[in-house]
């Protein structure tokens, strides 16, 4: 098994994590918080109250399981296709998988990264949903000291199983829409590459970037739901379940519930996955 597509997912969802970290908690507060008025507002009060490093709260711990989330999202995306296809990622451009093999590839990448991504993902959901300012002698303390702290207290609280909190909708979420995301930019890198060559730098930027917006778009619904369920039983437990968070979303906010955020999660998508598959692409070149 390949190891290299491993390691350039890593370093690659690195740089897009960073890059996209700051939009990021925009749209996790947009989701679970009713106090901001739109995109704009939430910024200005982000930085009002919490200065630039509050755009960055949660960050740590991801770039920490950004090495086990991005390598098994590209790893086993890639070494699937390999199995199917019987293709390495060097001759893949001469011998293009069809786009049915490409599918099942990403939603395997996206079903397995699930089991990684969840604890992460609660923990940079709670901590980013803080909004207290970052210590400072008279202002109340927040819940959560940091991640370890976090992850710590959600274990003594709820117990294992509380750290798998929305974990359900997160498969729901990742596993058809990884398959969409490789598809897109498989379709595009093919519609704007001559035959058998590698695609420009150009084309990889604006195919990953475009991915990554179509794959959010379609993500968004469960999103919502997925940070939603996340940050219950944080003071009592209000969903019953999956099903329960939609339905009663939608009754109290109406269908426009499962577009909250839709805007900053693409506006965070395009630049993200521009530099992501622009560096695994790349990466794998190099070492091909
Ligand atoms: C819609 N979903 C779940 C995805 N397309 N996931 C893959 C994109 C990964 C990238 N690190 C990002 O966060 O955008």
């Amino acid at each position: 098994m390949p190891v290299e597509e491993f390691v350039a997912g890593w370093i690659s969802g690195a740089l897009g994590l960073v890059l996209g970290h700051p939009f990021d908690t925009v749209k996790v507060r947009l989701q679970t918080q009713t106090t901001y008025q739109g995109i704009v507002d939430c910024m200005v009060k982000i930085y009002r109250h919490e200065s630039l490093l509050g755009f960055f709260k949660g960050m740590s711990f991801p770039i920490m399981s950004i090495a086990v989330v991005s390598s098994v999202q590209f790893g086993v995306y890639s070494n699937a296709l390999m199995v199917l296809t019987a293709t390495s990622h060097q001759e893949r451009w001469a011998q293009p998988p069809s786009y049915a093999h490409v599918f099942i590839a990403g939603c395997a990448g996206g079903f397995l990264q699930t089991y990684c991504l969840a604890p992460f993902d609660l923990i940079k959901v709670r901590l980013q949903n803080q909004t207290e300012p970052r210590a400072q002698s008279g202002s109340p303390p927040a819940r959560y000291r940091g991640p370890v702290h976090c992850a710590a207290s959600i274990f003594q609280e709820e117990g294992p199983r509380g750290l798998f909190r929305g974990a359900w909708a997160l498969m729901l979420r990742d596993t058809p829409t990884m398959g969409i995301y490789f598809v897109t930019y498989e379709g595009l890198c093919r519609q704007y590459t001559p035959d058998g060559q590698n695609p420009s730098s150009a084309t990889v930027l604006v195919a990953g970037g475009v991915a990554g917006i179509t794959s959010w778009v379609a993500a968004t619904p469960l999103d919502v739901i997925k940070s939603r369920m996340q940050m219950d039983g944080l003071r009592r437990r209000v969903y019953q379940g999956v099903l329960d968070c939609m339905a009663s979303s939608v009754r109290q906010e109406g269908l426009g519930v499962f577009f909250r955020g839709v805007t900053i999660n693409s506006a965070r998508a395009f630049p993200v996955n521009a530099v992501t598959f622009l560096s695994y692409e790349y990466l794998l070149r190099w070492w091909g």
